[in-house]
């Protein structure tokens, strides 16, 4: 047995309190100080990027600037941008260092950069979180979750350091009733600071309450099954891409960022496998349409990375890299490696769910979306910022899964609680 195979022993956390030994999992451990960049900021391969909540750039600026988590070619001509970049590495490996010294108290920062460079090539300094499990998450509870639930979930996602949480859906209360308080949710956290609060909308309908509500940022909702658009949206995938360019344009009028969703990117509940060629043509679509993103649905959670990089080329060929994110439904225990399979191609965002809560009303059997906890864990245990903070993070799973009266669906959040529990013990 290796030491990094050795069970985690309490009696390798010799003085640490209990919140400072789950702290040490979190990659807030490594958010900027005293740098000149502040908190919400980040520098990835020479690029400065925001997570604050700003909308004063007009579109065209906003969709070119506004998420530059991308990866850029190294210049090393540009003396200023690799010093910051430095400046970086060096935090992430003041977080590789917590990792070690917990796991494998002979390794240090060097071993781990050059097993990263041997093997993690191409993995992105930041990874851009997207949690959805507001909307994602509590649209698929049995029971109506109340409205001040949610808006303080949302709120302590958002102090964890989340930079997008997407809030509700406008969507009809008759298909999702359990969203029906889309507005007061809205109307509640609108003023919110430190991240974005996008929400569906599935037509003008939708959009113009949103716009009403106080929304900043909307999101629509595409399949690559027939079927599935059919059963969720209750039209064809080219007549709901007619309803989404009317939404489209309507939001380039006022300057409102929109995300284009594609369901069923590897597998239908009906219609079974769906051809990569069918979810790239669905996120050309969505893209040429003007959406700044397209996030790439494994609504059933069917696919592995056998499945997943041949859909991700095909849309890669048609999308540029920097605009995909991946948005993974756990069934099958694939999120993780399906995660790390993106990442490696060059994808830089991820959504999940705290908690893994959630699933889709109208993806009968599907699970909830990978719980960021455990996404949070492993980008944190690659060296990889995400200026989540994983304790605050767990709090908030805390809270909803006490509300909900039900266990965390999240491996990380389950473990470093069981450790917090049985050191609170001794
Ligand atoms: C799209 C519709 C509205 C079509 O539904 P429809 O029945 O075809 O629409 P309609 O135009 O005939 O309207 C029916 C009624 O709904 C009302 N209505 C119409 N639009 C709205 C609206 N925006 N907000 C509020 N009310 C609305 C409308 O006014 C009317 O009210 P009535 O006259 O009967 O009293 C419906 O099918 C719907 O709301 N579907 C939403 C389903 C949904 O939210 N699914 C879950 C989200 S998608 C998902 O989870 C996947 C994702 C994104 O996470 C990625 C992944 O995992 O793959």
């Amino acid at each position: 047995m290796s030491s990094l195979e050795e069970p985690l022993g309490l009696d390798k956390l010799p003085s640490m309190s209990t919140i400072d030994r789950i702290q040490r999992f979190s990659s807030n451990a490594c958010r900027p100080s005293g740098d000149g960049m502040g908190m919400g900021s980040c520098w990835i391969e020479g690029s400065s990027c925001s997570t604050s909540n700003s909308y004063d750039e007009d579109y065209d600026e906003y969709t070119r600037e506004a998420f530059p988590w991308r990866r850029h070619t190294r210049d090393m001509s540009h003396g200023d941008s690799f010093s910051r970049r430095t400046v970086s590495l060096g935090r992430n490996h003041k977080m590789f260092g917590s990792a070690c010294d917990i796991y494998n108290s002979n390794c240090n920062d060097k071993d781990i950069r050059d097993i990263t460079n041997k093997f993690l090539k191409g993995i992105p300094r930041f990874v851009k979180i997207v949690e959805v499990g507001p909307r994602d998450g509590l649209q698929n509870e049995k029971n109506t979750v109340p409205t001040g639930v949610k808006v303080e979930l949302i709120r302590r996602l958002v102090s964890s350091g989340l930079p997008v949480v997407e809030a509700t859906s406008f969507v009809s209360p008759k298909w999702v009733p359990q969203l029906a308080d889309a507005r007061d949710v809205m109307e509640a956290v609108r003023d919110l600071e430190g991240a974005r609060l996008p929400v569906l909308t599935p037509n003008l309908k939708g959009f113009e309450a949103a716009i009403a509500a106080g929304a900043k940022e909307v999101a629509i909702f595409a399949s690559a099954s027939e079927a599935f658009s059919k059963s969720n949206i209750n039209c064809s995938i080219e007549d709901s891409l007619v309803r989404y360019r009317a939404v489209a344009h309507a939001a380039k009028v006022l300057s409102i960022p929109v995300r284009g969703y594609v369901s069923c990117v590897v597998g239908c509940p009906v219609e079974g496998a769906i051809p990569p060629s069918k979810v790239a043509y669905v996120a050309k679509e969505l893209h040429d349409m003007g959406c700044f993103e397209i996030s790439l649905g494994d609504t059933i959670g069917v696919g592995t990375p056998g499945t997943v990089v041949p859909m991700l080329e095909a849309v890669m060929a048609v999308v540029p890299v920097e605009k995909l994110a991946v948005h993974l439904h756990d069934t099958y225990g694939q999120s993780l490696p399906n995660i790390l399979i993106s990442l490696q191609m060059g994808i830089s965002t991820v959504d999940c769910s705290v908690a893994g809560l959630g699933g889709c009303p109208y993806a009968k059997g599907a699970s909830g979306n990978v719980a960021t906890e455990d996404v949070v864990y492993m980008l944190s245990g690659l060296g990889v910022e995400t200026n989540v903070d994983l304790r605050k993070l767990m709090l908030a799973g805390d809270f909803i899964n006490k509300h909900l009266g039900r266990p965390s669906g999240s491996k990380t959040a389950i473990a470093l609680n069981r450790i917090a529990a049985d050191a609170s013990k001794i």
